[in-house]
């Protein structure tokens, strides 16, 4: 089974508090979006395999570490994901950008998917799969599986706020994923909102309501 990491970070628990206040506007809100996607992105990366090279100080030589320089690719789910792009990108910059386009039909809650790019050489890349919200999980399960059908082998998933009823459908569906969550709410309510969640994710990243 994958491993659920929630973060426990105080400075993302913080800047959390503000993205969830339904008093934040639009520009707040994406500003900490981003900052908590590159605290986030720091802790994800803790893994990344390091070499040993030989440099020159202006004091003497030494071996010191480098990143291998494993390829790494994001893939935002349209549109929310993609306020957390950039954020990571501050922290990895060389990773290729792919796109999954998926809304979540408001009767049925079923994702429905309208475009996927994909880096070309996405079976040598590790993925990290970012949306903010994790609900049903219909969405992230149909992205992995949009993924996976391209060759993806390796995929990582990473979201602001996730409600157990995600959790429990990525994990069915896809136990090889690992899931890393600022925030681990109570439950979904009879709309498919998390509670207490922080209200529709892509509205208040893009002043669409
Ligand atoms: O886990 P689920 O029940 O599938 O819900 C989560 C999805 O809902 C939201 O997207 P939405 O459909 O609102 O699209 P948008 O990002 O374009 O607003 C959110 O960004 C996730 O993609
Ligand atoms: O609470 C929720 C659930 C799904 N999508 C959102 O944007 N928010
Ligand atoms: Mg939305």
């Amino acid at each position: 089974m994958g491993k659920v990491y929630v973060f426990d970070h105080p400075l993302i628990q913080h800047k959390l508090t503000f993205i969830r206040d339904k008093n934040t506007g639009t520009k707040e809100f994406r500003e900490l979006v981003d900052e908590v996607s590159t605290l986030m992105a720091f802790e994800i990366t803790r893994e990344l395999p390091l070499e040993d090279i030989e440099i020159d100080t202006p004091v003497s030589k030494a071996n010191a570490k480098t990143l291998t320089g494993k390829k790494l690719g994001i893939v935002p789910i349209l549109r929310a994901g993609l306020g957390m792009v950039d954020g990571i990108l501050k922290l990895i910059p060389a990773a290729k950008v792919g796109h999954v386009g998926l809304y979540r039909d408001p009767e049925t809650l079923k994702p429905i998917e309208y475009y996927v790019k994909l880096p070309s050489d996405v079976e040598e890349r590790d993925f990290i799969l970012v949306d903010p919200m994790l609900a049903t999980g219909g969405s992230a399960v149909e992205a992995i599986n949009s993924l996976k059908k391209r060759g993806a082998k390796n995929i990582t998933f990473m979201c602001l706020v996730a409600c157990p009823e995600g959790v429990e459908a990525i994990q069915a569906e896809h136990p090889d994923v690992d899931i890393y969550i600022a925030a681990l709410d109570e439950k979904l309510n009879e709309k498919g909102y998390i509670v207490p969640g922080l209200g529709d994710a892509g509205d208040r990243l893009f002043g669409t309501k």
